[in-house]
């Protein structure tokens, strides 16, 4: 693996079995990653993501630096050519060169503006680190993606469908107070369809995914219908692709309810977290047995250290 960046970087069902072996065996490559630095910017908060993969970078061996880049860095600049008489004191030319030359594989989280649909479906930051660092970058979040998320999501998934073929997965949306990124519904949507499930996407109309990701499952704009036997509801709120970067309609009733998970086959409730308790789900549901939220975000330990396992190795060469 050279990047990861979406399922495209990777063979998304074999890296799920590692990850489940790591999971069993976590010091199995302790020494792997040793004398080699792993550099983390976060221009956005984290709490898991952060975490997690310092916690993998450690079970492989790995030196970890973490900087975020917008309270304690320079403000970047993207454009070629820029007068820089503005806000931003270096230009991300500089800035991933750099890092380049301390760091041996740099994550990268970047949230999008949620201005310009073109800008941000760009992803030009983790564009331009992979080409000015030199190294193998890893999105730990971008403007259109999350595929860490996305791995741990899988697993889960894996360690909770028992001997099902095909379970139902339902990604509904679910209000929230501010607008948010689609970039875990897209991932999902991404992941979701490469392995032996079969989804749909449910949303009030208007929250319609970009066509690249809408186009992979079937949209059901009734919740309710959408729900009925399902054995995963993947819960998550975003803001509108259409009207981009907006909230249309207050469409508090989607938030998901004990109520509604009885129409399930007594499903999975999953959420990458962090989430708003009695907006986006009720207490009820996620203090639940059947929420799996805690069992996610545990597993993206092994998520980032089998993306950090296999960096590594092809480093070494002895990976694909
Ligand atoms: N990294 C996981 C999700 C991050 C982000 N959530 C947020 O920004 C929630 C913020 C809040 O609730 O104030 C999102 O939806 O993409
Ligand atoms: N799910 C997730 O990425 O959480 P953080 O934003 O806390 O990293």
């Amino acid at each position: 693996m050279k990047h990861f960046l979406s399922v495209q970087s990777c063979q998304p069902k074999d890296l799920v079995q590692q990850a489940l072996q790591l999971k069993a065996q976590p010091w199995a490559y302790e020494s792997l990653g040793k004398r080699k630095t792993l550099g983390l910017l976060f221009l956005n908060p984290s709490l898991r993501t952060r975490l997690s993969t310092q916690k993998a970078a450690a079970q492989l061996g790995l030196n970890t630096m973490v900087m975020n880049l917008s309270q304690d860095g320079w403000n970047l600049e993207l454009g070629n050519g820029m007068v820089m008489d503005q806000g931003a004191s270096e230009h991300v030319k500089e800035a991933a060169q750099v890092m380049g030359q301390y760091c041996d594989i740099v994550g990268i989280r970047c949230f999008p503006g949620l201005q310009d649909a073109s800008e941000d479906y760009r992803d030009e930051l983790i564009g331009q680190f992979i080409e000015y660092s030199g190294r193998p970058v890893i999105s730990l979040e971008s403007c259109t993606r999350h595929p860490l998320q996305s791995l741990a999501d899988m697993m889960t998934i894996e360690e909770c469908r028992g001997t099902n073929p095909k379970p139902k997965v339902v990604l509904s949306w679910a209000p929230h107070a501010k607008p948010l990124p689609q970039a875990v519904a897209n991932s999902f949507v991404e992941w979701a369809t490469a392995f032996d499930c079969d989804l749909t996407i449910t949303h009030p109309k208007g929250y319609e995914l970009a066509g690249e990701f809408s186009s992979l499952a079937p949209v059901c704009y009734n919740q309710d219908q959408a729900f009925e036997n399902a054995d995963f509801i993947y819960c998550k709120n975003w803001s509108s692709y259409t009207s981009y970067g907006k909230i249309i309609g207050n469409h508090r009733d989607w938030m998901i309810t004990l109520d509604k998970m009885k129409r399930t086959n007594q499903a999975k409730f999953m959420h990458c977290l962090p989430i708003r308790r009695n907006l986006v789900a009720a207490d009820d549901v996620l203090d639940s047995n059947q929420s799996v939220v805690i069992q996610q975000a545990h597993n993206r330990i092994f998520a980032a250290q089998a993306v950090l396992k296999n960096i590594l190795e092809t480093q070494q060469g002895v990976g694909s």
